[in-house]
């Protein structure tokens, strides 16, 4: 049985039981919706709680289940919209216990019943927006008439998920308990036998509506439109929420079901719902020696280090203060200290708002301290050191020199490059078992990637560590092997190499951005490089002699090593043009640190002379071309990634795209893209790509994926074990 009985006087007790969550799958329903009538129908019975096995309400539907369920058919079969109308229909109290989650279907479920006790730990959300979905079990009707329009509308649209003391004072649960909430439920369900329902039925409630409910609701559309670009789900749920409006509940409830159905079998919610597992798959790693997730223990990091409080080091330090650990921030001089703590406090000082706004001032845990110093020896108590200063291998190697000899045995010492051989800056130390990369994504407190990058001599203990802190820090985690620029950066060379040529040969960063965000991306190739600072590539480009000083006299200005290379960005950055950091880059803003990008007739004109100079002719390039031109060969690096085996699957690659490089998550990832789309469309665009362009290498179409299409393009999940992973390096 998936919903067990027990009495407790008057009262009956049914327990949702689906290990891990409490998943609410088909049988699931079936077994809840045989309990219910079993004990409405017990004269003995005069009330109902409904809770979860092992502290947890629900995760809400079954999501493993929606890949097997055939909507044309499934549709007849009875639903948790059922279970929530008897439940609803009750003429016995049915009170919700819950506890640790309710999230999607199970909050759906909660808001069928009369009353809501919640655990104080408990959090809840409509979440299903985020897996291309909408709350299709009643959810978009209740939810409005429970806590009004304008809450209801944030809650669905964003999925977001709130803490019990929240849901307390929206009106989504009664009351909150610090004890046992299903010994509360029990105790109110006592105390409400016989009093009247109608009331508590939140189906028959009005619904509560601000006289300026189209223009909120379109409104919404509109800046959700621009909030998750290309994305259906989202304008959807508003839609449901307009029924809920305009409709008497029972018709608002078959509108929703039409607009969930339309929703429930697309491509997007396909691709949503692989983003979920690719996640969860992600955090289960291995090494080639055999070590696992599950086999190696982590260890528990109360202080950390950070070294340099740039940009990165400011990110990064916020990041762990907010989870609670003690930080120490080092700066080489008294300036930049000032200048990084500055910063860093108000950064701070904006999260904390922040977060007493979400939580309403709820008493919560503070953050952890910032100790800023100048001094390295401050490092010896440290349990963990990231370095985070800038891109220069012999800097790196210096500093870890240093930290092997004050930091304490066993401490774990990161280092925070985007690129940069992780062995060698290793081979300095006196514990090359305990050095690893952690690739944070700018800005550090608020983007969700960690790559965490193997060197060869890398423990087990340091990568769960690692893993586990990224868990710790609410950042999703994933384990790369050490190569040049890693996996994301790797993939994304060739990306922006492309937007680059398409300058080049006549189109304009406006052009090429508008096509990728239409796609789906938040920002085009060229707003991402001004927002991330154009020096960044420089540097490193200066550091491997592609430009610059260490650059070989008589090398072709449009060529390196035969291959083609176009110095368009090195230009930029030569004239002081570093993105929004210094007001201009390949746009211009408003000011110095600016955010607002707008044409700049400078790069116009530039990009003009360059052409002329060079005698490039203008090649007419549609829009569709412009994406292909741009995304196919970043896929292609993501098939050259997998045959050197630095990444352990497809789903490490999405992962990282979706969480660290403005990927649009209802497009799965650039493998799961490329799944989609179909292995053979990809070859034979690249094919001919290459053909045209046979001096950009990028173009040229990995084995992997020439493999795949002659196997007749497996399923993605295949992948892995079609191909065995000779190579593997993980
Ligand atoms: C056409 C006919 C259709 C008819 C049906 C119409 C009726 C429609 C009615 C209702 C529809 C409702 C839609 C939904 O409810 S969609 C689901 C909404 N729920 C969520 O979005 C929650 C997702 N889960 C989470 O956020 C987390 O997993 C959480 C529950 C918070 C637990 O987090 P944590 O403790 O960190 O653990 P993990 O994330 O690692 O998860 C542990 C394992 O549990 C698996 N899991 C989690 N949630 C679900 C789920 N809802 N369904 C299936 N499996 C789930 C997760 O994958 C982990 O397992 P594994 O490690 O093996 O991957």
């Amino acid at each position: 049985m998936a919903a067990l009985k027990h009495i407790v006087g008057s009262v009956a007790v049914i327990t949702i039981r689906n290990p891990p969550v409490n998943a609410l799958s088909p049988q699931v329903q079936v077994s809840l919706m045989e309990v219910l009538k079993d004990v409405t129908l017990d004269p003995s019975v005069k009330a109902i709680v409904l809770c979860g096995e092992n502290g947890k309400f629900s995760g809400g539907a079954d999501i493993r289940t929606f890949s097997k369920t055939d909507p044309k058919t499934d549709i007849k079969r009875m639903s948790l919209d059922d279970v929530n109308s008897v439940a609803e229909r009750s003429r016995k109290p049915v009170v919700a216990a819950v506890e640790g989650v309710a999230l999607g279907g199970g909050l759906e479920l909660a808001l069928a019943c009369h009353y809501r006790i919640a655990h104080v730990k408990a959090r809840v959300g409509l979440t299903e927006v985020l897996l291309g979905l909408l709350p299709g079990a009643g959810g978009t009707q209740r939810l409005p008439r429970l806590i009004g329009v304008p809450a209801a509308l944030d809650m669905i649209t964003t999925g977001k998920i709130v803490p019990a003391p929240v849901a307390v004072k929206l009106g989504i649960v009664d009351s909150v308990t610090e004890g046992s909430a299903v010994e509360e439920a029990i105790h109110l369900a006592q105390k409400v036998v016989g009093q009247p329902l109608e009331s508590r039925r939140i189906c028959s409630k009005p619904i509560q509506c601000p006289p300026n409910v189209d223009s909120l609701l379109n409104d919404a559309k509109v800046k959700l439109k621009k909030q998750f670009r290309g994305a259906e789900s989202h304008q959807v749920c508003v839609e449901a929420i307009r029924a809920a409006v305009q409709l008497p509940f029972a018709e608002g409830i078959v509108k929703e079901r039409e607009l969930f159905l339309s929703l429930f079998n697309s491509d997007q919610a396909k691709a949503c719902q692989y983003a979920f597992f690719a996640e969860r798959s992600v955090a289960k790693w291995t090494t080639p020696s055999g070590a696992n997730w599950k086999s190696a223990s982590p260890q528990t990091i109360r202080t950390a280090a950070v070294i340099g409080l740039g940009t990165m080091g400011q990110g990064i330090a916020v990041s762990l203060a907010k989870a609670q650990i003690q930080v120490i921030a080092v700066e080489q001089d008294e300036q930049q200290l000032e200048k990084g703590s500055k910063a860093v406090t108000a950064i701070l000082e904006r999260e904390t708002l922040k977060k007493q706004q979400f939580e309403l001032a709820h008493k919560s845990d503070s953050f952890g301290s910032v100790t800023f110093t100048l001094d390295f020896n401050a490092l010896k108590n440290a349990d963990l050191v990231i370095e985070a200063v800038y891109e220069n291998m012999a800097l790196k190697k210096e500093i870890f020199q240093r930290l092997s000899s004050i930091c304490k045995p066993g401490a774990f010492l990161c280092t925070n490059t985007s690129g940069l051989d992780i062995d060698e800056i290793a081979s300095v130390t006196d514990r090359p078992h305990l050095v690893i990369g952690t690739h944070f994504f700018s800005p550090a407190h608020l983007m969700k990637l960690l790559e965490v990058v193997r060197g060869y001599h890398s423990s087990s203990t340091i990568i769960s560590t690692v893993m586990n802190l990224s868990k710790v820090l609410n950042k999703v985690g994933v384990v790369v092997d050490n190569c040049p620029l890693f996996v994301g950066n790797r993939l994304l060379l060739p990306y922006i190499n492309q937007a680059v040529f398409l300058l080049e040969d006549g189109r304009t960063p406006e052009e090429v951005d508008q096509v990728l965000e239409e796609f789906g991306y938040a920002m085009g190739p060229f707003r991402m490089s001004d927002l991330a600072g154009l020096d960044i590539g420089w540097r490193s480009r200066m550091e491997f002699g592609l430009t610059g000083p260490k650059l070989l006299p008589g090398a072709p200005v449009r060529q390196r090593e035969g291959k083609r290379y176009s110095p368009l960005p090195d230009i930029l950055c030569e004239e002081g043009r570093f993105g929004q950091k210094s007001g201009k880059g390949w746009y211009q803003y408003e000011t110095v640190g600016g955010r607002n990008a707008a044409r700049d007739p400078w790069v116009h004109n530039f990009l003009h002379e360059y052409r002329r100079a060079h005698a490039i002719k203008q090649k007419n390039v549609s829009q569709g071309e412009i994406l292909e031109w741009c995304l196919y060969p970043l896929i292609n690096e993501g098939f050259k990634v997998l045959e050197d085996g630095i990444a352990s699957g497809p789903e490490d690659i999405d992962v990282i795209y979706n969480n660290g490089y403005g990927w649009p998550r209802h497009k799965g990832g650039p493998m799961f893209y490329a799944s989609m789309i179909g292995l053979p469309r990809v070859l034979v665009k690249l094919e001919e790509f290459y053909k045209n362009n046979p001096d950009i290498p990028s173009l040229k179409p990995s084995n992997l994926l020439k493999a795949l299409v002659k196997q007749g393009s497996p399923p993605l999940k295949e992948w892995r074990s079609q191909l065995g992973y000779p190579n593997s390096r993980l």
